[in-house]
């Protein structure tokens, strides 16, 4: 029997599994949030650390601990064997992630001293997109100022968007190579991402997880000459643009309320910024829904998966209702089944499948540590 360590360090939280290989079960589980906030007793990431090995106590069978790393440039597309040198890499990209990199580099440190026996393995958001081609990643400006400052599309969620593509194949009974897939990864962070035969050909997230999707305090797609506007006409500084798109905007700039579930009430109870950001959440979904399909050439499967995509069948519904004429319908009944299981929704003889899959980054990173100790 053998044992991964996977870490999921976050920019206040450190979500943790100690992942069985035979099994593929989680035998040890936890999360650690606010870290730093006033009235926390955890000050920062190596005292989080201290407090999680701590659970963890001792396993005999531990052969390696993974950690998720949300931005790794050009430079990594797979499973990558952590050293300095690889520190120092995941540093140098912390430009591209502000908010996401320095956590998860707080944790890779903490973990690789309090740990120094078993190898480390960074497993980067950005790895399962690379396979995109240029045309996709490609922004339309100086070429010689994108090269020097690696500006171009990344993509993010890919751990997620990987497993979560290969889940629905093995669902259907259909070889991955054969099947045309649109996941939609709908968190508190969401995109959507475009899977040909197992290869991500496009994403919605771009140079940094601020593109794309309406989110929970993200705004997603917005005009960049927005921003020069706001500079010029308001006096707004990079840094409060930077905070007002990351951390301001979204469902929570739209209505004051970042929380999927707290939006869908307000909406119910007649709130109409509730109202209009649900349309506007749903509008851009299908935005990339018909944009994905053209890319791909036609579409077989269509996967819902993370906090929102997962619990929420109206929103569901909403988001898919009459595109009846692209093929991807719902049956009701399947949709509104309260079950944590990888299920399909569309009727039976759909043209498109439409299937809810949980996913699990937290394996996927297992299976991908283990590919490479
Ligand atoms: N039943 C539900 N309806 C709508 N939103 C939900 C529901 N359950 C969870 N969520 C939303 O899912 C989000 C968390 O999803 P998750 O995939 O865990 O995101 P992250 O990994 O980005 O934290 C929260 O913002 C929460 O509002
Ligand atoms: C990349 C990203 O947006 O991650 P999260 O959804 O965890 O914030
Ligand atoms: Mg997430």
């Amino acid at each position: 029997m053998s044992a991964v360590f996977v870490v999921n360090s976050g920019s206040s939280s450190i979500k943790y599994q100690l992942i069985d290989l035979a099994t593929e079960k989680a035998t040890v589980t936890g999360l650690i949030e606010r870290i730093g906030e006033p009235g926390s007793f955890i000050a920062n990431h190596a005292e989080g650390m201290q407090v999680v090995l701590a659970k963890l106590g001792d396993v005999d069978d531990l052969i390696a601990v993974g950690h998720r790393v949300v931005h790794g440039g050009s430079e990594f597309d797979g499973p990558t064997l952590i050293d300095d040198e690889v520190e120092r890499e995941i540093e140098a990209l912390a430009r591209l992630a502000p908010l996401h990199n320095p956590a998860n580099l707080l944790g890779i440190r903490a973990a690789r001293r309090a740990l120094p026996d078993v190898p480390h393995v960074a497993v980067f958001d950005t790895a399962f997109h690379q396979t995109m081609s240029p045309a996709a990643y490609t922004y339309a400006i100086d070429a010689e100022i994108a090269r020097e400052y690696k500006v171009r599309r990344y993509g993010f969620h890919g751990t997620s968007h990987k497993y979560v593509s290969e889940q629905a194949a093995l669902q259907l009974g259909t070889p991955l190579a054969d099947l045309r897939t649109i996941v939609l990864h709908l968190g508190n962070g969401a995109s959507v991402t475009a899977v040909d035969g197992g290869i991500s050909i496009d994403t919605s997230m771009g140079m940094t997880p601020l593109q794309g999707l309406v989110m929970g305090t993200r705004s997603g797609d917005i005009d960049p000459a927005v921003l020069v506007h706001l500079n010029r006409a308001a006096g707004m500084s990079v840094t409060e643009l930077d905070e007002l798109l990351n951390r301001r905007s979204g469902l929570l700039g739209l209505t004051g309320m970042g929380d999927m579930r707290d939006v869908q009430d307000a909406a119910i109870n007649g709130n109409e910024a509730a109202e209009l950001a649900l349309q506007v959440w749903r509008h851009r979904i299908r935005h990339y829904i018909g944009a994905y399909y053209a890319q791909l050439g036609g579409l077989d499967a269509l996967v819902f998966t993370a906090g929102v995509g997962e619990n929420n069948a109206l929103l569901r519904r909403r988001a898919l209702a009459g595109l009846e004429h692209m093929g991807i319908m719902i049956d009701n009944d399947r949709n509104e089944l309260a079950s944590r299981a990888a299920r399909v929704i569309s009727p039976a003889g759909a043209p498109v499948t439409v299937m809810v899959i949980p996913t699990n980054e937290e394996l996927e990173i297992a299976r991908q540590v283990a590919s490479i100790v």
